[in-house]
């Protein structure tokens, strides 16, 4: 069996064509929506992310501004300008890209954003919406993982599924993300032994690890739904993911590459959020 592969991108470029129909039914109401990005230091994979964002912006009708900070802004400064994005208006999300130079405490910073404009989706009061399953900005990559799964058909609901990796940003929020769609969740992660005899358990394995090619053949059942998340930059200069593709291909019913899987679909899942935030703006009013 050869796996269907997963177009992330295809799937990202649809989700914004139908986004841009909802901001031009907004800004015909007289709203823009607006995104705010704050990017510090210069660190070249966040600021490609960062050029993604402000282009996939302009794509759907997403008014977007960049503010750019010194790797050697202190915490009180970065906290002040949340708060003025805070108050303003026109400002329907604030994103502020991770990972933040080591004397900010990207906690802080966190909490530092309304809930009412967190497209992130990172803000305790999200992530304890998303928990207890309330209407909620969802984080991106999670939320684009299981947009991914949906549109291959597979029916979640009483599938066993098997999240590798526990981080706060994928592994944690995608395992709720699959057991609020009735699947049966197991995580695992780097203290779980004999990691293959419960990915083999799986008929949806995410992997969210940062370890590039760690899953291969022997940890995936015949059949299963394969997602990876893996963003891994190796010795070649080559992009890869936590899953060896070529191998598990062979096996999976469903893959998704690296890169143009998930990738593409975190940043069209944080325009969405924006588009969204916009439209209870207009609600509220
Ligand atoms: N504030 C945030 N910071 C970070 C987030 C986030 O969701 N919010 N996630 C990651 C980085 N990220 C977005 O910010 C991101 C990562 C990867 C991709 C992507 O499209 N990847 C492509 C490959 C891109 C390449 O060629 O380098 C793919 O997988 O196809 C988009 C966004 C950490 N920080």
């Amino acid at each position: 069996m050869t796996a269907t592969v997963i177009d992330g991108k295809e799937t990202a470029k649809k989700i914004r064509e139908e986004l841009a129909i909802e901001a031009k039914a907004l800004a015909e109401k007289g709203i823009i929506p607006g995104l705010t990005v704050i990017l510090v230091g210069n660190d070249p994979a966040s600021e490609s992310y960062v050029k993604g964002k402000i282009k996939g912006c302009a794509e759907v009708g997403i008014h977007s501004e960049l503010i750019r900070m010194e790797p050697t802004v202190t915490q009180e400064e970065l906290l002040a300008e949340i708060e003025k994005l805070n108050q303003n208006p026109n400002v329907h999300g604030i994103l502020v890209q991770l990972p933040l130079p080591k004397h900010i405490a990207e906690s802080a910073v966190i909490d530092a954003i309304s809930p009412e404009k967190d497209v992130d989706g990172f803000h305790p009061i999200s992530v304890g919406n998303m928990l207890i399953g309330n209407e909620t900005f969802l984080p991106c990559t999670p939320h684009g993982v299981i947009e991914l799964i949906k549109r291959t058909g597979t029916e979640i609901s009483g599938k066993h599924a098997v999240v590798v990796g526990r981080s706060n940003i994928v592994g944690k929020p995608v395992a709720m993300l699959l057991l609020q769609e009735n699947a049966t969740v197991t995580i695992c992660h780097s203290r779980t032994p004999d990691l293959a005899a419960i990915t083999k358990q799986a008929d949806i394995l995410v992997v969210a690890v940062g370890k590039a090619h760690m899953i291969g053949a022997e940890h995936v059942k015949p059949g299963t739904v394969v997602i990876d998340v893996g963003v891994n930059r190796i010795e070649t200069g080559k992009l890869v993911g936590d899953v060896k593709f070529d191998e598990v291909k062979e096996i999976a019913s469903h893959i998704t590459p690296v890169p143009g899987g998930v990738g593409p679909m975190t940043i069209t899942m944080l325009l969405k959020n924006t588009v969204r935030s916009a439209e209870r703006g207009l609600e509220r009013r």
